[in-house]
């Protein structure tokens, strides 16, 4: 692999009339933490999907921890992905156990049926649960979680199988002060985590980067913007020029924060 987890090269793709995402090309190198940034509509998700092998690019070509899409079986490549989202959580049967949640990502399913798990597999799973603040939710039905503690879950689930990039698409939504701040301080974690996996994480906020997070993309109507170090790339000139509105930009204590000018 090379070191290389993400390789888009002049990546486009076409829905109907529109072009969600018009000549992306991108790198993401093994250890790198990203965040992939950008006003509503921007192409985000469309993004991470593609980074997910969830998506077939239009145009160009998306190379998967050194699988290329569309010359590779993605069934086999999405089990070394871990992939938290909206969509995933969705899709979980409404009676499934918070323990089964994390569990069944060992095979790639949602919803336990009548698999055999290892006693190390339950193990891992207690372990994840446990790391992310959600022991005490491990026996609880998925469906009668809050928000903060559901976002917990799916990191933890997207974690499972040890997956060699983890890819979470808007973490920190729908979260109060509280949460949102636990959540960062827990992602910051990640990342300082040296055995952790490569990260990229979609957001609509500044104030969401966790500290440790070591590179960032913009996106904007499909294209992108900037991307490289989160310090060369979160000037005000870029997010304002992302954003569409004269932003001014402050970094405290490792976070990041903006408004409007
Ligand atoms: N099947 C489709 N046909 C036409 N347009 C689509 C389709 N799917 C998505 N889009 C459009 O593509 C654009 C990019 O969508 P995407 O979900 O990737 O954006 P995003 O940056 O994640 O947005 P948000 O921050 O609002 O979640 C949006 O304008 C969306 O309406």
């Amino acid at each position: 692999m090379s070191g290389e987890v993400l390789r888009l090269s002049d990546v486009g793709v076409r829905r109907e009339q529109s072009m969600l995402l018009r000549e992306v090309t991108w790198t993401v190198q093994e250890n790198e933490r990203w965040v992939v940034i950008g006003p509503n509509g921007a192409g985000k998700t469309t993004l991470l999907q593609l980074a997910a092998a969830m998506l077939f690019p239009t145009e160009g070509t998306v190379e998967v921890l050194g699988e290329r899409l569309g010359r590779t079986d993605v069934f086999d490549l999405r089990p070394r992905i871990g992939f938290a989202s909206s969509a995933v959580a969705e899709k979980v049967p409404a009676d499934e156990k918070v323990i089964d949640v994390v569990l069944t990502a060992s095979y790639a399913i949602l919803g336990r049926w009548n698999e055999e798990y290892e006693s190390a597999d339950v193990t891992r799973a207690v372990e994840l649960l446990d790391a992310l603040g959600c022991a005490e939710l491990i026996r609880r039905r998925f469906a009668t979680l809050s928000e903060g503690e559901r976002k917990r879950v799916q990191i933890a689930r997207a974690l499972m199988p040890d997956p060699e990039l983890l890819l979470l698409d808007e973490p920190a939504a729908g979260l109060d002060l509280g949460g949102r701040e636990e959540l960062v301080s827990r992602l910051s974690a990640l990342a300082d985590d040296p055995m952790a996996p490569t990260m990229a994480m979609v957001t609509h906020h500044v104030e969401e980067v966790p500290e440790g997070f070591t590179h960032a993309l913009l996106l904007r109507r499909g294209s992108v913007v900037a991307m490289g170090k989160v310090d060369e790339v979160f000037t005000e000139e870029h997010l304002t020029r992302c954003f569409g509105l004269p932003l001014t930009v402050e970094r405290q204590s490792g976070r990041w924060y903006a408004r409007a000018r």
